[in-house]
């Protein structure tokens, strides 16, 4: 438990499963006054919230799609007014669409760069703009990818998007850091969620990425939401502008375990 996250205002993007999910249970465990956005299953986020309210937490959920502004700002709004401001802004809602770049159409490039890097980038410019007015030393977090680093054949609106994000928060921590703003990113390497079951449930895509990964395991949502809650905790309080890599050794060149040259 990190006492000073108690009462904490988190507003977390695409919070009704997966890591997103994860993330919001563990901040209610905190304590934390969390707002769960979802973009189309409410009966999810519900769930979410009645799990976080169990636990000691407090919780309202909100529609909103993050690859539009409006609905950011509805976000925010939300914050506003159920809970009186904004501590912890985390970017999550993160989308994939793989294709061949030579087939990939504008729209399909547009439409994951919009969720996954402007999405977050209003996230993070109405935060900061709050933190500014009310003096807060409030703190990011962009849920990232090992794709911010690691190039990925086939997804090259992905890989744009999370290399992406990695500049952006570099960017911006340089410009609130004066200030006493925190931000930062997580980049998870494999993590089971709803939308890589069916991947890693075949085996031998299971068996492959395994080999991919010096540890030898696909990580837990959970993995990704106890290290979400240290970062936003004074227990990191001089950490800004640092991406933390939580996938099992797989940004490590895992072809050289071997030991050869
Ligand atoms: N699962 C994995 O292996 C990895 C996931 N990530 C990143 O973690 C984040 C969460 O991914 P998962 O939990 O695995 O995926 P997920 O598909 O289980 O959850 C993503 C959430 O974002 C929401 N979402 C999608 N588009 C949205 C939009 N326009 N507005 C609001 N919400 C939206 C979805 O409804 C869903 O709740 C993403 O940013 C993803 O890129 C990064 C590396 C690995
Ligand atoms: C989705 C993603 O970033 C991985 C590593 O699978």
């Amino acid at each position: 438990m990190y006492q000073d996250l108690k009462e904490k205002v988190v507003v977390i993007t695409g919070a009704s499963n997966g890591i997103g999910k994860a993330m919001a249970e563990e901040f209610g465990k905190e304590g934390c006054k969390v707002v769960v956005n979802y973009h189309s299953s409410p009966g999810r986020a519900e769930e979410v919230a009645a799990t976080i309210k169990e636990n000691g937490g407090d919780a309202v959920i909100v529609q909103g799609d993050v690859g539009k502004e409006e609905d950011v700002l509805k976000i925010c709004q939300q914050a506003y007014a159920t809970f009186g401001g904004i501590d912890i802004m985390i970017n999550n809602a993160g989308i994939e669409h793989p294709t061949p770049s030579l087939e990939m159409s504008a729209d399909e490039f547009n439409k994951v760069m919009e969720t996954n890097l402007t999405g977050a980038f209003i996230g993070s410019r109405e935060a900061c703009r709050h933190f500014v007015e009310t003096g807060k030393k409030g703190v990011i977090i962009n849920i990232s990818s090992v794709h911010d680093v690691i190039a990925w054949p086939n997804y090259v609106n992905y890989a744009a998007s999370k290399g992406g994000l990695k500049l952006m928060m570099e960017t911006m921590c340089m410009e609130f850091a004066p200030q006493g703003i925190r931000i930062n990113n997580i980049s998870p390497g494999a993590i089971m969620t709803e939308h890589t079951t069916e991947k890693f449930s075949d085996p031998e895509t299971r068996a492959e990425t395994e080999k991919m990964i010096p540890m030898g395991i696909i990580g837990k949502p959970q993995q990704i939401a106890t290290v979400a809650t240290f970062l936003a905790s004074e227990n990191a309080s001089y950490i800004t502008g640092a991406t933390l890599y939580v996938d099992g050794g797989m940004t490590k060149y895992p072809s050289f375990m071997g030991g050869k040259g």
